[in-house]
């Protein structure tokens, strides 16, 4: 899985609910409002903080394992509370290796001294937590991001894109972007990054299925030349609340996208995941978990057209090839 949350807050993106759904906003978690999350994951403060919940983490990373699964892309960075001795436990405990992420997300989640900060400096501050370690400690990430933008692109989200760039060319290392929620917001972040030295053919485009919807931008996009990431697997909501002219894809119409983007040869170039950020998503409170994937998206695959080798390229292949250092 090559674009997954373990310990995270997502206190950033709280959004109020509904008009006369007020009260769910401080409501505990109780099952009769499993279907309600579901639709408003962002509105109920406690959802959105997966680092309460380490003890859950490692019962679902040991199904994950049990299920198939190997590896998981942990892309916490700076501003959502990433806690990597908290990641190396749960890799030692459960036998699943967590590659941990490097650099900042959003603007709104920048501090102050993090705006001030040149290019240089920031480049260094990446390029340290990959060699070095990160928050003082002496783990050392495995990718750069997710590096969160928004639409459109602030300043100090630029300098931080152009940070990644120069760190990328330095280190031959991974990448991994949250691109803003407009269809022109993958390919704006693209020509930054090339324009500073970035190597796109190393560089995954995260939240496709929430982002691009025309076949044809789609594959003007793809032919960029970037990984091509659907990772909101298990997301089904009706009203998206960061942009309400988006229609949420289902898992049916995602892997309808993937085979589309099999059939125009695009099958070395896609990566998928679950992006899993609240709760609720966990299988501790009903959830999909992170096995939803392996256990029924596979299957589907199966039966739309793509065939075992190509599965097989989307979930081993493809992420081995970008997440080995050049
Ligand atoms: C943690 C994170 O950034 N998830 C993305 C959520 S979004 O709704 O696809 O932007």
């Amino acid at each position: 899985m090559t674009h997954e949350h373990l310990v995270m807050s997502f206190e950033c993106s709280y959004t109020p609910p509904p008009p006369g759904d007020e009260a769910m906003a401080e409501n505990p978690f109780k099952m009769q409002h499993m279907h309600w999350l579901r639709q408003h994951p962002y509105s109920c403060r406690e959802n959105l903080f997966l680092s309460q919940e380490t003890n859950a983490l490692r019962d679902e990373l040991l199904a994950y394992k049990k299920a198939g699964g190997g590896t998981i892309v942990e892309n916490t960075t700076t501003g959502i509370d990433r806690d990597l001795p908290a990641l190396r436990q749960l890799a030692k405990d459960t036998g699943v290796h967590v590659i941990a992420g490097a650099g900042y997300y959003i603007d709104c989640t920048h501090t102050e001294a993090t705006k001030k900060m040149s290019v240089e400096k920031l480049t260094n501050s990446i390029v340290n937590e990959v060699l070095h370690g990160a928050d003082g400690t002496d783990i050392r990430c495995g990718v750069i991001g997710e590096i969160g933008t928004g639409w459109p692109i602030t300043e100090s989200e630029k300098k931080v894109l152009r940070s990644t760039a120069h760190a990328q060319a330095q280190l031959g290392c991974p990448v991994i972007i949250h691109p803003g929620r407009d269809p022109a917001a993958p390919a704006e972040v693209v020509r930054i990054l090339q324009e500073n030295g970035g190597d796109i053919s190393k560089t995954v485009m995260s939240h496709l299925d929430r982002t691009i919807f025309d076949e044809g931008e789609l594959l003007e996009f793809a032919n960029m030349g970037s990984y091509l990431e659907y990772d909101l697997f298990g997301t089904e909501m009706l009203n998206y609340p960061f942009n309400l002219k988006v229609d949420m894809p289902s898992d049916s119409q995602r892997v309808k996208t993937l085979a589309f983007l099999v059939k125009e040869g695009y099958e070395d170039k896609i990566v998928i995941a679950h992006d899993i950020h609240t709760k609720n998503r966990l299988t501790k409170f009903g959830g999909h978990g992170y096995s939803h994937i392996l256990k029924n998206i596979v299957p589907k695959m199966l039966t739309r057209g793509i065939t075992q080798h190509q599965v097989d390229k989307i979930l081993i292949d493809n992420p081995k090839c970008w997440l080995t250092f050049k």
